[in-house]
């Protein structure tokens, strides 16, 4: 991989072609891959390859060169390189998230975006949303009569599941039986650690066959424990539809079977099945991991909490829950989500892509086939960018510009291009009236012999960034 600028272009550049620094190979970074890569960003500067096998990654943790992947060379670099992990249960020829851009995957998108994702949806099922922080207040409350610790990401794991299975099958998965959120939970945290697990498969076609970490088979194990739940609804929704002249629940389930069986879109019930899979994997996760290090943040930051809560009670009145209507009149709440997911990017590596040609990205040609991965937590914490990166000043971002929309390449914690996360619209709603409604109902004290000082801020990395010890904090009512 070399520099295709010559020497004349630039006085500054050494004399011939710059290599991008290779690193040796992805394993040898041990078993946290991901956090050495991050890591190893600050040290090696904004682009260096790794090779292993007939495999070579590209890590990229500049803002100017995730443009031009992201942005510049859409198109080439649109496609993901495909993990073995994904390939249990075909997942890699069915899930959205791996198949190529292609007419599958724009159904898959449309079908979201029409029924589920996009905006008119949103604003229509706002009242679902609502109710389901009613609920994660009320069972907030529950605790803080009880005087009990909450484990903020499993309350905040429950209020999204809920709303995603509300939204598609019209039932909470995690009711009042909450042994089933936990393994839902737990289930979910498998998958994507799983994922997230360096393998030789990836690197050697030849060891696909024996799945040498046996990491595949932990990928069906999950998958079909969740499949089974999803075959489930489908079966019994069938049913009830027997003899009925209109869809009984009207929800995201029944649309997908009025599409499957009325053929207005190519999709089968397979397709279905491995897109509730993902919808619920990628949703939850993410959704509940910003979450909990928003918390996080804010209860290790007590200054930031009270100018927080003082925005909330100006704008909507002490101890009441925030409403989607009230987010755009809450800028400093904005601000916080931001610095959140500049810190704490839920998929700290996007997604990987692979080069469908040779490419120039600002002076280097990357070749075809190369897996480019774009280091999202290396960029929002670059200190040519951000000042004092490591701290977590919201204000950065009053009166800024900056999104996290996919146009501003500092930070882009949904990626950006065609492949931008579906949800960002859901999960920004998600996070504003989830996280504004926990400060402004409750006081939360650290649990006993935690303080601010000594909270673990450790990350755990993997396909997604997880905080390593679970936030626990006792809510006393305001
Ligand atoms: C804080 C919350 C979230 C963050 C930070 C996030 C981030 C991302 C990122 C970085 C990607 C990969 C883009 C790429 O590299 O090309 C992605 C893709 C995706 N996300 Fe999200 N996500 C979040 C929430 C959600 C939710 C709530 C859902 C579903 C309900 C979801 C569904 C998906 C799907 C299906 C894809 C694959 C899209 C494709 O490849 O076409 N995400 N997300």
């Amino acid at each position: 991989i070399t520099s295709t600028r010559s020497r004349a272009s630039s006085s500054k550049l050494p004399p011939g072609p710059r290599r991008i620094p290779i690193l040796g190979n992805l394993l040898d970074l041990g078993d946290k891959p991901h956090k050495s890569l991050a890591e190893l960003a600050k040290t090696h500067g904004p682009i260096m390859s790794l090779k292993l096998g007939n495999l070579i990654t590209v890590v990229i943790s500049s803002a100017a060169m995730a443009r031009e992947i992201l942005q510049t060379n859409d198109l080439i670099f649109n496609n993901r390189i495909i993990i073995d992990a994904v390939r249990a249960r075909q997942h890699h020829e069915l899930g959205m998230p791996w198949i190529p851009v292609s007419p599958l995957w724009r159904n898959l998108r449309k079908v979201c975006d029409l029924h589920m994702l996009g905006s008119q949806t949103l604003d229509a099922t706002q009242y679902l949303r609502h109710k389901k922080i009613e609920q994660l207040i009320a069972t907030v409350q529950e605790s803080s009569r009880l005087g009990e610790v909450v484990d903020i990401g499993q309350a905040a794991f429950n209020a999204t599941l809920n709303y995603i299975s509300s939204t598609m099958f019209s039932v909470d998965l995690a009711d009042s039986n909450s042994q089933r959120a936990r393994e839902f939970k737990k289930t979910v945290r498998a998958l994507v650690e799983a994922l997230g697990k360096p393998n030789l498969a990836d690197y050697f076609s030849l060891l696909r066959r024996v799945d040498p970490h046996g990491v595949r088979h932990i990928i069906a194990i999950h998958s079909d424990k969740l499949l089974e739940i999803f075959e489930g609804m489908y079966d019994e929704r069938l049913q009830l539809r027997k003899g009925q002249a209109s869809p009984t629940n009207d929800d995201f389930l029944d649309t997908l079977i009025d599409i499957v069986e009325n053929k207005t879109e190519e999709l089968n019930r397979i397709h279905v099945m491995h897109l509730f899979l993902d919808l619920f994997v990628a949703g939850t996760d993410t959704t509940t991991s910003t979450l909990e290090w928003g918390m996080t943040e804010l209860l290790c930051n007590p200054k930031i909490l009270r100018k927080a809560r003082a925005e909330l009670e100006k704008v909507i009145g002490k101890a009441r829950q925030v409403q989607e209507s009230d987010i755009a009149c809450l800028p400093y709440l904005q601000a916080i989500i931001k610095e959140t997911l500049r810190m704490h990017p839920a998929a700290p590596l996007l997604l990987p892509r692979r080069a469908a040609a040779d490419v120039e990205i600002c002076g280097f040609t990357v070749p075809e086939g190369t897996q480019v991965l774009v280091n999202a937590w290396a960029i929002g914490r670059d200190p040519s960018i951000w000042e004092m990166p490591s701290s977590f000043i919201p204000e950065r971002f009053l009166g800024s510009e900056i999104d996290v929309k996919g146009k501003h390449f500092e930070l882009i914690p949904f990626a950006g291009g065609q492949r931008l996360c579906p949800a960002l619209d859901l999960s920004l709603r998600m996070l504003h009236i989830m996280l504004g409604s926990l400060i402004n109902c409750f006081d939360w004290k650290l649990e006993d012999g935690v303080t601010p000082e000594s909270m673990n801020m450790e990350e755990k990395f993997g396909l997604m960034l997880q905080k390593a010890d679970p936030l626990r904090a006792i809510p006393i009512p305001l």
